[in-house]
């Protein structure tokens, strides 16, 4: 796992847009796993304004999405298929023939999770999967002691995500949904490279205790520590509990610029 410590949110956005466009110059038809939350939206902007610039040309990429609340009516503008469609594909100039997600209005739902996990395979994987981290350590909807083998499924929301989440529906919890589909944590690992962006003092708990802790179910984002590709970027905030911090910055200072994330 690589920690890398950034001063603030905007160049913890700037830096994995980079990686983003890297990718995409590479491999243009890239299979991009983008979150949801407030922590990813610099990275969004930055990604845009290096498609506006010319930078980098994302017409072929392909995005999917890592979670969905089950039951929002079509068109909800907080269900996470508007977001993504809002911050990620329209700002990238996309189709939307060009994004995948889970169907949260299915009548079955776990028949819907199943063909979420197929569709991710049958369209060649997950090439990056962007991450944001719960205050309870939970990554896409994959509440504390989720199973690390878990693959997409309905979760149930705990108290603390949905007043977390609240805040996305006008500050009432009664209309935050109790129930979620998510990438499995053993979907998520399958991804060829992670990126966790965790930004706040808020965080720092449970960044200390995904990066530095046991691997544990009850931290669902320490699973990270088993693959071998995966990047944690925290600002100063998220990074004040890291006991490590002098080591992951010196590490970063000293890696040379080709090497990318
Ligand atoms: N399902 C999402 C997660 O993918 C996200 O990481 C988390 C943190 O959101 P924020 O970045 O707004 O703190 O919120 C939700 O629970």
């Amino acid at each position: 796992m690589e920690v890398v410590i950034v001063p603030d949110a905007a160049a913890g956005g700037e830096l994995i847009a980079e990686a983003m466009a890297a990718l995409l110059r590479r491999k243009p038809d890239a299979l991009l796993g983008v979150a949801t939350g407030s922590t990813p939206l610099p990275i969004y902007q930055a990604l845009a304004a290096r498609v506006r610039s010319g930078a980098v040309d994302a017409s072929r990429a392909r995005v999917c999405q890592l979670d969905e609340y089950v039951g929002l009516p079509a068109g909800h503008p907080e269900s996470y298929r508007s977001v993504v469609l809002r911050e990620v594909v329209e700002p990238l100039g996309l189709s939307a023939g060009s994004f995948m997600g889970p169907d949260g209005s299915a009548d079955d739902v776990q028949g819907a999770c199943e063909a979420y996990d197929a569709a991710l395979s049958d369209a060649g994987g997950v090439d990056l999967q962007l991450l944001g981290i719960g205050t309870d350590g939970h990554i896409g909807f994959n509440e504390p002691c989720s199973s690390l083998a878990s693959r997409t499924r309905i979760k149930t929301l705990t108290d603390q995500t949905r007043v977390d989440n609240a805040r996305f529906f006008g500050g009432d919890i009664a209309q935050v949904p109790h129930h979620v589909i998510t990438q499995g944590i053993g979907t998520i690992l399958e991804a060829r490279h992670l990126v966790l962006l965790a930004t706040g003092e808020g965080k720092a708990e449970a960044v200390a205790q995904t990066v530095e802790g046991p691997v544990a179910a009850v931290v669902p984002a320490s699973a990270l520590q088993l693959h071998p590709h995966a990047t944690v970027v925290v600002d100063e905030g998220a990074a004040s509990k890291l006991k490590l911090a002098p080591y992951f910055r010196a590490t970063y200072a000293a890696k040379p610029a080709w090497q990318g994330l």
